[in-house]
């Protein structure tokens, strides 16, 4: 599902963020990464939806090796990938409702497929009451709840999310944690890089710890393993 073989990635600055990265995830795991401040959790994370480019070895997403991709083939692999970010990312001026739809209109869905998706995933995240409103008349948790109901519109083989919680009070934290639950009960992939030894020791994944830009530790049902 998610395969990466001798991956390196030194950026333009000549920081190098990976050091050598393997790596075999199975669809419908459930993974966190963790790691220390400038490990390499994010870059890692960039590869997946191909933000960012590793400068060798070989990434297989799907049925798709990003090594050979041409650029025009990216949107096909990011039609598979939602992504869900610390800071939301929420267009401010698009109400709710417009914030999901949108990403299924740049695909050119019927008007009336929208409407009836767009519902449902609002229903899931339990903002049904909310569509109307506009991003900044929300709380964060429910912020973050319109940035997973946008990431899971399209029905993703994968969500990828960076420090979904990073911003959120532990209270709110929960809730989202049981909503990546139930998207991953239902066959998607997740992988979240997290900060929250909370949430890694209570809610138990596989663990793929990164350091200096290599994986110093993979384990079924491990616990965060830092202090902080
Ligand atoms: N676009 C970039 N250009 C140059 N260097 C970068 C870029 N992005 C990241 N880096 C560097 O690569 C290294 C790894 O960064 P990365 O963001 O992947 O770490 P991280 O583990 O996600 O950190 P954090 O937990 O703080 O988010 C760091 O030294 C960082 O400064």
């Amino acid at each position: 599902m998610i395969l990466m073989k001798d991956i390196y990635k030194t950026y333009a600055n000549g920081v190098t963020a990976l050091n050598g990265i393997n790596i075999d995830i199975k669809q419908g795991e459930f993974v966190y990464i963790v790691g220390p401040s400038g490990a390499g959790k994010s870059t890692f994370i960039k590869l997946i939806f191909r933000e960012v480019k590793p400068s060798s070895g070989t990434i297989v997403i799907g049925d798709m090796d990003l090594s050979g991709i041409k650029e025009r083939k990216v949107p096909f692999l990011r039609r598979n990938i939602g992504v869900v970010y610390q800071d939301f990312k929420l267009l401010s001026k698009l109400s709710v409702y417009e914030n999901i739809a949108f990403a299924l209109e740049v695909i050119e869905e019927s008007p009336k497929n929208i409407r009836k998706r767009v519902m449902e995933v609002l229903e899931q995240v339990g903002l049904k009451n909310k569509a109307r409103f506009l991003p900044n008349e929300l709380s964060g948790g429910e912020q973050q709840r319109v940035s997973i109901a946008r990431a899971i519109v399209n029905h993703p083989k994968i969500v990828i999310a960076d420090e979904p919680t990073g911003n959120l009070d532990p209270e709110t934290s929960w809730g989202i944690m049981k909503t990546f639950e139930e998207i991953n009960a239902s066959g998607t992939t997740i992988i979240m890089a997290t900060h929250s030894k909370e949430i890694v020791n209570t809610i138990k994944k596989r663990v793929i710890a990164i350091e200096d830009g290599l994986i110093v530790r993979d384990e079924h049902r491990g616990d965060y393993g830092y202090e902080i």
